[in-house]
């Protein structure tokens, strides 16, 4: 299986609901790294995955929709914590919406989200 990956990252701010969360319950700022991986079992005719400059500009279409919002305000988002993990899957969903022809032959795609340094989290999407 032949993987190619592209990073970007994103700032929102959000809250939480539940005690586990602590303080994160009040209204704070994140600044995720997020890596999508493509995922494709044979070469496409061109020797590519997905070409890199769509990977990367689908990304970036992606997650134009929520930088910079407080993702409480996000209407689709009502009543629901945002955690890491979900917003992989967010996503993950999107971009497999949005590849459009660039998905064909696609096997998966795995959306990895960095909230710091230390803790992240991913979601694998089968195609
Ligand atoms: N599995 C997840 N756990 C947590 C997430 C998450 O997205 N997925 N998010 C947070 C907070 O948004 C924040 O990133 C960390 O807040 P913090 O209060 O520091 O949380 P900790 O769990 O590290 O520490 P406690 O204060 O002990 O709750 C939190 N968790």
């Amino acid at each position: 299986m032949y993987s190619l990956t592209v990073r970007d990252r994103f700032m929102v701010a959000h809250s939480f609901s539940g005690e586990v969360f602590g303080p994160a319950r009040r209204l704070h700022g994140a600044t995720f790294v997020v890596e999508a991986t493509f995922r494709r079992a044979e070469l496409d005719g061109d020797g590519l995955v997905v070409d890199i400059g769509v990977a990367s500009r689908v990304l970036r279409e992606v997650l134009s929709q929520v930088e910079y919002r407080n993702l409480d305000e996000v209407e689709e988002f009502t009543g629901q914590n945002t955690t890491t993990e979900f917003l992989c899957r967010w996503t993950a969903d999107r971009l497999a919406d949005s590849l459009g022809p660039a998905a064909a032959g696609l096997a998966g795609i795995t959306v990895l989200l960095r909230e710091s340094d230390v803790a992240w989290a991913a979601y694998e999407k089968e195609l």
